[in-house]
């Protein structure tokens, strides 16, 4: 291929097997990466000074993703969420796709997936198209330019939309297809333009290689108060993290994934991929103005055909995302390092408005509540839902199952032992619904949530009264300055307290179900965490 562009001449493209007559741009800068795009047809230009791009629903994405399945990832992946693709039809699909590519012009970036330089594993990838190159350059962390002579990359990502997937010839579902090659860190996608995909399969081989190096790897994210203290926040899509961790007493370290390792947590990423559905400068004007600037990939928003003005308000927006580099938060740490935290919030979007807004965890039942993962999915997060569509029950383990390439229980035992070294506080904060299930129950008022989780992050919240509940076995703050107690205890939002009680007994019983998958991988202390769950299946 001709190669153009500032690289490591050892390790080009034809070390990957890209070799044709066509062309390689490496490691094009962001307004480098605007003119080729938009020449191509690509995207579109805001008056925002966006680049705009439409990528189709996103609903089948997660069916369409595999893992090469072969001797060495035979023990060490967790099948039972994970699908496996052969050796061989992986290798026809990595052959066409090279063929395909060979003509083609790509745009190839060489970044980091993670802040800490001990920890850091080299990201190359190479995109059919220029928006995804920025995509990526944008999410993940930007080496130096002297960085790039001698860059060796670790895992290489091929992304090639314009080439649809054969079922019958490459043993897939579908057109789209995301395959992750563990033994040889690869990735390949190709047949979607769902560039969160991309991104999502990055994080999935750090899943797998960070713990082997006694990192834990967590979809959560991370700020810091005055004095370094680090609060941790662990979510699904959809169920606060960005909200509750754009603060501004507090630094950002990043909003959706990160590493806790011996030297502290560090983020994965450089950027931010937020929800643009209905974004709004009232509402959150950091985003707000992080989303209409130079530099950010807006996504399934649509501009108003004359202004070019972006329309937030849009019918078809759930899956709208906006992607901008940290640099664009006010509040956003450089360096994405810090020390391990002292707080741990668990945000658990309830759907039966039976969690208190906010309880304390011990170390083992933190650890229940982890592998557990109950939460909500939103629609809007795995496809185009309609506008006021509800959320639907899950159990997600580690607040993050589409990510996890090992069995779960690996995850949350390095958690507890992370929790029980560095005594980090653990809080369970409902994001979700209070006085009844979703549909007739509300939304628990986000300022709330804020007015606690300030409370739990600044200590005081942790002196206050408590009681121990008698489904969860959790301890629940019963009165604390500025807070009405009703607004504490969920049984007081219900109609009557019969209701709240047959509901609290019937998502108790979920709990206990959804746990029998794990009870051979845990000890006996994590099985016998909730005992009263037990009592409540009955
Ligand atoms: N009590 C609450 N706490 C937190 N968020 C709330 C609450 N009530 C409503 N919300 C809304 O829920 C949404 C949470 O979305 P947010 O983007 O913060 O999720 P996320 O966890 O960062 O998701 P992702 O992993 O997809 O980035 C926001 O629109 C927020 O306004
Ligand atoms: O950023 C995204 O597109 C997706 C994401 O965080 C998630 O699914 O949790
Ligand atoms: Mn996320």
């Amino acid at each position: 291929m001709q190669e153009t562009g500032t690289r490591n001449a050892e390790s080009g493209a034809a070390a990957f097997g890209l070799d044709g007559s066509g062309i390689v741009f490496w490691n094009l800068t962001e307004a480098a990466l605007y003119e080729r795009s938009i020449a191509r047809g690509e995207t579109r230009l805001s008056a925002a000074g966006t680049l705009t791009v439409e990528t189709g629903p996103t609903a089948t994405s997660l069916q369409d993703r595999y893992i090469v399945r072969e001797d060495v990832s035979e023990a060490e992946v967790w099948w039972g969420a994970n699908q496996p693709i052969g050796r061989e039809a992986y290798d026809t699909l990595r052959a066409d796709l090279l063929v395909y590519a060979a003509g083609r012009s790509l745009f190839a970036q060489d970044l980091f997936a993670g802040a800490e330089p001990a920890y850091r594993v080299n990201v190359r990838a190479y995109c059919e198209c220029a928006w995804q190159g920025l995509f990526l350059r944008t999410m993940l962390r930007r080496p130096e330019r002297e960085e790039l002579a001698d860059f060796i990359p670790a895992l290489t990502v091929l992304s090639i939309p314009g080439f649809k997937a054969d079922p019958e010839r490459h043993g897939v579902r579908s057109q789209a297809v995301i395959a992750l090659d563990l033994a040889r860190g690869e990735v390949l996608a190709c047949g979607t333009l769902n560039a969160a995909e991309l991104k999502k399969a990055v994080f999935g081989y750090l899943t797998h290689v960070l713990p082997a190096r006694g990192v834990l790897p967590l979809h959560g994210a991370v700020t810091v108060g005055e004095n370094g203290d680090a609060a941790l926040y662990l979510g699904l899509a959809g169920t606060g993290k960005t909200t509750l961790a754009v603060d501004d007493a507090r630094t950002l370290i990043g909003d959706d994934e990160h590493g806790w390792g011996p030297s502290g947590l560090f983020n994965i990423e450089g950027g931010c991929h937020v929800s643009a559905a209905r974004l709004s400068a009232a509402a959150t004007p950091e985003l707000f103005t992080a989303a209409n600037r130079f530099g950010t990939v807006l996504e399934n928003v649509a501009l108003n055909g004359e202004t070019r003005e972006p329309n937030y308000a849009g019918a078809h927006m759930s899956n709208a995302r906006a992607t901008f580099p940290l640099e664009a938060m006010p509040h956003a740490s450089l360096s994405g390092r810090a020390a391990a935290p002292r707080t741990l919030l668990m945000l658990a979007c309830d759907t039966e408005g039976v969690l208190p807004p906010i309880a304390r965890l011990n170390p083992v039942i933190a650890m229940y509540h982890f592998l557990s993962g109950y939460s909500a999915r939103w629609p809007g997060a795995e496809k185009d839902g309609p506008q006021g569509a509800q959320p639907e029950t899950t159990f997600s383990p580690c607040y993050g199952a589409p990510f996890l390439t090992r069995h779960p229980s690996v995850y949350a035992n390095q958690l507890r032992a992370l929790i029980e070294r560095n005594e980090v506080t653990c809080w369970l904060v409902n994001t979700g619904f209070v006085g009844g299930p979703a549909g007739t129950g509300r939304r628990v008022p986000l300022a709330l949530t804020r007015r606690l989780v300030e409370a739990a992050i600044s200590g005081a919240l942790g002196e206050a009264d408590s009681r121990t509940d008698p489904y969860f076995g959790f301890s629940v703050p019963t009165s604390f300055p500025g807070f009405e107690p009703q607004m504490l205890n969920p049984a007081r939002n219900w109609p009557d307290i019969k209701s709240y009680e047959a509901a609290a007994r019937r998502l108790a019983g979920r709990f206990v179900e959804n746990f029998e998958r794990f009870e051979e991988a845990v000890d006996e202390e994590v099985r016998d965490a909730c005992p009263r769950l037990a009592i409540a299946a009955e």
